[in-house]
């Protein structure tokens, strides 16, 4: 049976504007007049492009990823969605004890009290408030200790800031957010620095709540900025799902980069549309910062200087970003000799750019983690993020994780893998595994052209929309296949209003499909359950009567027919708190039986989750916008098959049960992002692992350690770089014109950072491709390549031991690395050559690091002899 449909192309007519936004949109929850403002022009098409084979692995192919496309690479954090907050309780079944389900393999009775034993448990897991962790900087609980560990280093520099109003916003946001956890200490601090207008880095370990805390902020912006909040605030990440987190568009899109090769191409950003988009802003966001590349921040920073014509850091835009730079790495091409000398290769690590040094971050780390409760747990996660003790912390993770994870109820634990063959083989056989037939589910895709596009521009902006890589990247895949029994994961975060067990249902719950309910019948069951809503709706006639009595009326009508945003900074007007309550239902309600309605799937998937709730998963809007461009939308059902998944794609999720393979680790962090899903020791299972599964970077290690210590040592480690002085001091940090043969020189020479000097270990600083092993040092590094720049030997830090560094190899060039030398390209720096671009004396043709022959790139290596 397959109950797909087909993707739907439509157009809509002027009676569906409006009527059609998507509270789910971004920005779109804000408050009432938010709402008007997103009001679009509401032009519906979808890309036939999306069309899914009809045979289609969970996970998608085509990408960047090592693994696979960084589009498709991580999962939702558990940021509570808007989207699924709005969802009631009411169009999710509860069914919960005696409920048991057929499989296709044959009756599989389920034993629910004990599923809602263990799911309870996983739940908690992220919803606690876990005992701050001992081995970072504690953060002072108290505002004075705050001051004093959080002194305000610099001043003000963005005139363009508007520091946002304090306690009245703050009391709006709170209000529509009663059920949402409070922030913690720390939280708060970094929320009070974005008040400021600072520039703020804020950071933490897996589960610290980064992602969670960034979702307050833009709910702060929203309020900072009204109407205006699309137009000024860029709310970006590196890449499309890391940005559907935040519900926000990758940094290329949002600045108008499209998919740059070479550094000209950042030209882009130049053009007419780009640019106001640009000038307007006046907060950019950047969540997942560890896979933004040096490369990529330093450029984007100096075109928006250049753009804004401001000579202020990031030409006076406010920067708030986070992320942490032990997980996942940007995604670094490989170096190949065809690549033109300004190809954009994606390097280093943002930090490393001499732009976030002149940025002024005030750096923040986030030591309370939420994610795990188990603190023996928590600190050997930190253990193997820190790459301490990595030979006792995989022996302690084997003692206790070798062992096979019992399956509970028949729901398989999740398997996580490094590489997306891996991945597609488990889920593909495990679906073909399954009897029974396989049932579709087919997206509906469209786009949304802003009211502002107005005449011949809107069919442009309709087929830029149409392209938009959100088609590509969105966590919901254009088709889900299921079968009952197969093991799903949700993508959105859903209440269970009123359960009386207080069970959560959170993007990363896993589950079985248990049924395949016929849409009429929930359907029924939803209008039911209307109707039993209205009934108990408040009058409110006297009220309405009165002062604010237009606004409430409005309101109570709205949300009785459905088109009222829900609770938070789109909540009702105050005093409607009780209006609210009964007429959010009611809304929900409604807007979920047009939008199932207008579905054109028949059947929806009941899940049995591991906490005990079964409930049937209705279509899902995801959406990005781009500001002044439209809005995308794809409905889907948000499951995703979740017998195993990619590393990069777990990053963000909490998993409760899970399977980690620790035996194809190529990337810094991959071992630390795959261990840290689980929220609990029990839940973990290792498969199998290499003793080199652990790999970070030293670099990275140190910046961490200077931010344990405050934001004064930070400052101490940025300002120590001589390097960055030397490159900023001989011109190295140069106008677009200059980029082509100079950038290199500053990527090469950040790269060198990397290589510890003198014990001949090598890493090859940014480049997946290169062998590895752990290396400890790496700032003293820079010191000794500033100390000695002038002789021309000492970038590699006196020579020796680099690994394969693009670029940095023609330093290496100068003779001494084991890097293999272009043999005196124009970027590079021979031995004793007196500048830094093309003296061109390397010594051509030096040694493969890899197999030590001459002749080759590293990356060609065959491991000749
Ligand atoms: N102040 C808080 N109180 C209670 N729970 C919180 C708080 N902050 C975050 N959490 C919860 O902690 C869990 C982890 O949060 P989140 O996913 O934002 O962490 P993260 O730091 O972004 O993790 P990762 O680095 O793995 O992406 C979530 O379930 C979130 O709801």
């Amino acid at each position: 049976m397959d109950n797909g449909v087909s993707t739907k192309r439509k157009r809509s007519t002027d009676s569906d504007k409006g009527a059609e936004a998507s509270p789910l949109q971004n920005g779109g929850a804000g408050t009432p007049s938010i709402k008007r403002f997103f009001k679009q022009v509401n032009v519906k098409v979808t890309s036939s492009s999306l069309d899914a084979s009809p045979v289609q692995p969970a996970v998608s192919a085509q990408g960047q990823d090592p693994a696979e496309s960084p589009a498709h690479l991580t999962g939702p954090s558990d940021v509570p969605v808007q989207g699924a907050r709005m969802l009631p309780s009411s169009l999710l079944n509860t069914s919960t004890a005696n409920s048991c389900y057929q499989s296709a393999n044959g009756s599989l009775s389920r034993a629910m009290e004990s599923i809602s034993r263990v799911g309870d448990s996983f739940t908690a897991g992220d919803r606690s408030h876990v005992s701050q962790t001992q081995w970072g900087t504690g953060l002072g609980s108290t505002s004075g200790r705050q001051q004093q560990q959080y002194p305000h280093q610099h001043q003000h520099q963005h005139q363009q800031r508007q520091p946002l109003g304090s306690s009245s916003s703050r009391q709006m946001q709170l209000q529509g957010e009663a059920s949402s956890p409070d922030l913690s200490d720390e939280q708060e601090h970094v929320v009070d620095l974005v008040r400021e207008g600072r520039n703020v880095f804020f950071t933490g370990n897996a589960g610290t709540g980064k992602t969670f805390l960034l979702s307050r902020i833009l709910t702060e912006l929203q309020l900072r900025f009204g109407e205006e909040y699309s137009r000024r605030v860029a709310i970006c990440a590196p890449t499309g799902i890391a940005a559907t987190h935040i519900q926000g568009t990758t940094l290329n899109s949002a600045l108008g980069i499209g998919v740059p090769n070479t550094h000209k191409d950042f030209g882009t950003m130049h053009k007419q549309d780009t640019r106001m988009k640009i000038q307007a802003y006046q907060v950019l966001v950047i969540d997942e910062a560890s896979m933004l590349s040096a490369e990529m921040f330093e450029k984007v920073e100096e075109k928006i200087r250049d753009i804004r014509n401001s000579k202020l850091p990031a030409g006076g835009l406010q920067l708030i970003v986070c992320g942490d730079f032990f997980q996942l790495p940007p995604v670094s091409k490989p170096w190949d000799r065809s690549m033109p000398p300004d190809a954009f290769m994606n390097w280093g690590w943002a930090f490393q750019a001499p732009a976030w040094r002149s940025c002024n971050f005030e750096h923040v780390l986030l030591t309370k983690v939420f994610r795990q409760k188990d603190e023996t747990f928590v600190r050997l996660l930190d253990d193997i993020r820190y790459g301490r003790n990595t030979r006792a912390s995989i022996e302690a993770l084997i003692a206790k994780c070798k062992r096979p994870l019992a399956v509970t109820n028949g729901i398989k634990p999740t398997k996580l893998f490094g590489r997306n063959a891996d991945v597609d083989k488990v889920n593909k056989d495990e679906l073909d595994n399954l009897a029974g037939h396989v049932s579709s589910f087919q997206a509906e895709d469209e786009v949304e052209v802003d009211r502002v596009v107005t005449g011949n521009a809107i069919p442009l902006a309709q087929q830029r929309l149409q392209r938009h890589e959100f088609f590509r990247d969105c966590l919901a895949i254009p088709q889900v296949q299921v079968k009952v029994g197969a093991q799903v994961m949700l993508l959105k975060n859903v209440d269970l209003e009123g359960d009386i067990n207080g069970r959560q249902l959170v993007n990363g719950s896993r589950g079985v499909v248990t049924a395949l309910v016929p849409k009429a019948t929930v359907l029924r069951r939803l209008e039911q359950e209307r109707r039993t809503a209205q009934a108990a709706l408040p009058d409110r006639g006297g009220m309405l009567g009165g002062g604010m009595g237009g606004g409430l009326a409005g309101f109570a009508a709205a949300a009785a027919n459905g088109t009222v945003v829900p609770p938070g900074p789109g909540g009702p007007p105050n005093g409607a708190d009780d209006v609210g309550e009964a007429g959010m239902k009611v809304g929900n309600l409604s807007r979920s039986i047009e939008s199932l309605r207008r579905w054109n799937g028949t059947v929806l998937p009941k899940v049995l989750f591991l906490n005990g709730a079964e409930v049937e998963i209705l279509p899902s809007t995801f959406s990005a916008s781009l500001p002044n461009v439209g809005t995308v939308k794809r409905q889907q059902i948000p499951l995703k098959l979740a017998w195993a998944i990619t590393i990069h794609k777990s990053q963000g999720l909490g998993l409760d049960l899970l399977q980690v393979s620790l035996r194809s680790m190529f990337q810094a962090g991959q071992a630390y992002v795959a261990l840290s899903r689980a929220r609990s020791l029990e839940g973990l299972e290792v498969l199998d692992f290499d003793w080199n599964c652990i790999k970070t970077d030293p670099l990275v290690t140190q910046f961490y350690e200077a931010m344990s210590k405050g934001q004064a040592a930070v400052k101490e480690l940025l300002d120590s770089s001589n390097a960055w002085q030397e490159l900023s001091g001989r011109g190295l940090i140069v106008d677009s014109a200059r980029i082509q043969t100079n950038y290199y020189l500053v990527l090469a020479l950040l790269a060198q950072l990397a290589v510890r000097k003198g014990n001949g270990t090598t890493r090859s600083a940014w480049q997946g491709d290169a062998a590895w092993t752990p290396v400890t040092s790496g700032w003293q590094n820079r010191n000794s390549f500033a100390s000695q720049g002038s002789s021309g030997t000492s970038y590699n830090g006196g020579g020796r031991g680099t690994g394969y560094v693009p670029g940095g190899s023609s330093y290496n060039g100068g003779g001494r690395g084991a890097g293999y030398s272009t043999g005196g390209s124009t970027w590079g720096r021979g031995r004793g050559g007196g500048s830094f671009g093309g003296a061109g004396r390397g010594r051509g043709g030096d040694t493969c690091f890899k197999c030590g022959q001459t002749g080759h790139w590293a990356s060609q290596c065959q491991g000749r002899r």
